[in-house]
């Protein structure tokens, strides 16, 4: 008899809903193919649960988090909702607040370059042929949510605005171990990347970082300031095998990587608890100006969905043949438009849906 297992759906705001939709596609067929007994349901979280029930993370959606196994997010946030006076009924606060109350610290972003997308990339082929990194981010410290903060008054009625960056020691080490283990399950190399030239916070961050190193002898650590980091992720990142930092370094260089895959589109990831629980959504965000146009990238949602069958459920044989799915597709020539090019058939967010689903039929 196979265990059923809860996967809560959130599909947040603007193309969110349209790459849920095509991700459910694919898990109901998996489900229904390796017998996973996936149940899914869902909730409201960001603009949409702003609308409904006045706040970006409802009672209702927290609880059904908590209860379930495992929990796939759209993206959140849009123009609607930018201008509200209260920067705590903004969507963006409902994903910070589901990371914290469930502890989620440990972003997990992998850079894999399909070969067959390599003339997507704005990069030229021989820098990302072959890439495969991992982006280990720090998420539910730093400045994201560092007291105090705020925007207060000064002398004379001039107005600041101010954020800490902080980070205690025990968030650098569970960080780090959880970084120092990918490394150790891959190549065997591990880039912090820190300001530790100018912010004393990545002093104490480099120092845990080389304390820990004598845990992991087998692993190749090195260090590297974040403006340096920023530009070889650009100039040459196969010199990369996993590289580990905090909380906004992490989310503004996944964003650089997932260039190097071709599009914004094509990057899963999982944030994780301590004991692999786990919240899994695509890099990108809510894409305002392509929403409700059919023209979203629905696999990097696609590809968190196989991320969570693999790190949460306990599925990997599920995961790599949705993966399987994603490549061939890829071979096929379908191509939405971020990732179009020459000689490719451009097709819709629903039907790149269905060519996964029917790949995995086949
Ligand atoms: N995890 C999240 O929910 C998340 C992440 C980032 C941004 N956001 C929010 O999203 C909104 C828009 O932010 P932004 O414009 O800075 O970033 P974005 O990632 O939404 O969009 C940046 C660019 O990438 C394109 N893009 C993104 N995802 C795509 C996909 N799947 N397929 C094809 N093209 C895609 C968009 O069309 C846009 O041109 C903001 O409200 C922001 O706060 C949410
Ligand atoms: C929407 C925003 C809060 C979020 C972040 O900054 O973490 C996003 O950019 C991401 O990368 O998941
Ligand atoms: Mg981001």
């Amino acid at each position: 008899m196979t265990m059923s297992k809860n996967v809560l759906l959130l599909p947040g705001d603007g193309i969110g809903p349209e790459i849920v939709a095509e991700t459910r596609k694919v898990l109901e067929v998996v489900s229904e193919k390796f017998s996973l007994g996936l149940e899914l349901s869902e909730a409201l979280v960001g603009g949409s649960a702003i609308d409904a029930y006045g706040k970006p993370l409802p009672e209702e959606t927290l609880s059904a988090a908590k209860a379930a196994d495992a929990i796939l997010l759209g993206a959140v946030g849009g123009p609607k909702w930018d201008t509200n006076p209260d920067f705590q009924i903004r969507p963006e606060k409902g994903l910070l607040g589901l990371r914290t109350e469930l502890e989620l610290f440990g972003n997990l972003r992998p850079a894999i370059l399909y070969p067959q997308l390599a003339h997507a990339s704005t990069l030229k082929e021989e820098v990302v042929s072959g890439l495969d990194i991992l982006i280990v981010r720090e998420l539910t410290g730093g400045i994201y949510f560092g007291k105090p903060r705020g925007i207060r008054e000064k002398e004379g009625g001039i107005r600041e605005g101010y954020n800490t960056y902080v980070y205690d020691e025990n968030e650098i080490r569970r960080i780090g171990r959880v970084a120092f283990e990918a490394a150790r399950a891959r190549n065997k190399k591990l880039c912090s990347v820190d300001k530790a030239n100018v912010l004393e916070v990545t002093v104490l961050w480099r120092e845990i970082m080389e304390e820990l190193k004598a845990e992991y002898p087998d692993v190749e650590l090195s260090h590297m300031y974040v403006d340096n980091a920023a530009m070889q992720l650009v100039r040459a990142p196969k010199q990369f095998d996993v590289i580990v930092t905090g909380n906004m370094f992490g989310d503004i260089l996944s964003d650089a990587a997932a260039m190097l895959t071709g599009s914004i589109g094509m990057l899963p990831s999982a944030s994780l608890d301590k004991n692999g629980k786990g919240m899994y959504e695509p890099c990108h965000g809510s894409a305002p100006d392509i929403a409700g146009q059919g023209k979203a990238n629905p696999l990097a949602t696609i590809l968190s969905a196989a991320m969570m069958l693999r790190y949460s459920l306990d599925q990997g044989e599920a995961a790599d043949a949705i993966e399987a799915a994603v490549s061939k597709v890829l071979d096929q020539g379908l191509r939405t438009p971020d990732i179009l090019s020459e000689g490719m058939r451009q097709v819709s967010t629903s039907e790149m849906g269905d060519a996964v689903v029917a790949a995995l039929n086949s």
